[in-house]
């Protein structure tokens, strides 16, 4: 499978009644004057972008248009009337189109990885949408492509940190129940393979937060630590893999800020996603490792509220873009 800094990427749609469609028209009128980034296409219907679109009939053709025109693989799927702010269930089949073609693209070697636009998870629930997120569908349509399964990693990157997650898409009562050794072991396995792989750090330093308040203080408050997450990372060390004992949440990630770690893995979702978003609203950038495609996506969600007013900012679809291209680059060095 192709994952080449010279190929296009492919931006999904997205919701089209959200941010989407602002902030990739945005995100392409900067991107398009910017040397050594990737070009990109959207899977998408090239009316919701006005005069600014080109419809293509094939990603190979997104290179040449790109300085020029906005260039847009159009869907099969005819969306509804919507009206941006206003999320629709009918627009559910085009939005999962839009993925799927993405994915289809980059499995066959015509793109470089995908970079998704933000979905709403009750919208697409309320039409039938069986998965969580992008993150564990992507998952299943790389495993229903491989023929291997993917268990993929959610890592967030801005604010100066890297910060996988142990656990993803979980309410917190059932933590308990997706948190477990060998699970952790598959996510500290995964997130230092694709340091190396995607981010160029030879030998990574990585960061284990308790689940715990104080790491479980000695195990009098809480025992995961001592149970779960110390064992998995006293077998990993064996076997030369840079990863510390669990440590406490609320300094980590000052820890990591002073040079201490290349990347966190945080036990919880919300545990991850705080610093990052605390720090860097705008630039923070979600991507999934552990997929045999590169994929990134804007750290915010739809944004109806924003897309309403025209006020949507592109910045973190932007940093999104840059990070899959580096991605791609580092990857196709990497693979040689
Ligand atoms: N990668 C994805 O597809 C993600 C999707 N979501 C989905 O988004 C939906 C809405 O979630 P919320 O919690 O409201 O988060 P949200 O990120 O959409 O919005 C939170 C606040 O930030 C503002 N905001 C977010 N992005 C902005 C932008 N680009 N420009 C200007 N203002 C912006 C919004 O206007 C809102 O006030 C949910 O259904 C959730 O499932 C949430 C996170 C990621
Ligand atoms: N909070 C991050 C998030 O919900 C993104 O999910 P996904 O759609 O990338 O799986």
């Amino acid at each position: 499978m192709a994952n080449s800094k010279d190929l296009p990427l492919a931006v999904t749609m997205g919701d089209p009644a959200g941010c989407g469609p602002q902030i990739t028209l945005r995100a392409w009128k900067t991107l398009s004057a910017e040397p050594g980034v990737s070009p990109f296409y959207v899977t998408a219907d090239p009316a919701i972008f006005g005069e600014a679109a080109a419809a293509i009939d094939h990603p190979a053709d997104a290179a040449r248009l790109f300085a020029d025109k906005l260039p847009v693989l159009p869907l099969k799927t005819v969306l509804p009337d919507f009206s941006t702010g206003t999320p629709d269930s009918a627009l559910a089949p085009g939005i999962v189109e839009s993925i799927d073609r993405a994915m289809a693209d980059t499995f066959a070697g015509l793109s470089g990885g995908v970079v998704t636009n933000p979905i709403s998870k009750a919208v697409l629930y309320s039409a039938g949408f069986r998965h969580p997120g992008h993150t564990e569908y992507l998952a299943e349509l790389c495993e229903a492509h491989t023929g291997r399964p993917s268990p993929p990693v959610m890592m967030l990157v801005g604010g100066g940190l890297r910060v996988a997650l142990a656990t993803i898409h979980v309410p917190l009562m059932r933590v308990l129940d997706h948190l477990t050794s060998t699970s952790l072991e598959s996510v500290i396995r995964i997130t230092a393979q694709a340091m190396q792989r995607d981010f160029g750090i030879g030998t990574p330093r990585i960061g284990l937060t308790g689940l715990n308040p104080h790491a479980g203080e000695s195990g009098t408050i809480g025992l995961e630590e001592r149970d779960i997450i110390n064992p998995v990372a006293d077998r990993l060390r064996a076997e030369s893999i840079d990863v510390s004992n669990a440590r406490p949440a609320d300094t980590i990630f000052a820890e990591t800020l002073n040079g201490r770690f290349d990347a966190v893995i945080a036990m919880t979702h919300d545990q991850g996603l705080i610093p990052v978003k605390t720090l860097d609203i705008w630039g923070g950038v979600n991507t999934t490792l552990g997929l045999p495609v590169i994929r990134t996506s804007p750290d915010h969600g739809t944004a109806y509220d924003a897309a309403a007013d025209n006020a949507a900012r592109p910045d973190s679809l932007i940093a999104a873009i840059r990070l899959a291209s580096k991605m791609a680059a580092q990857r196709a060095r990497h693979d040689g």
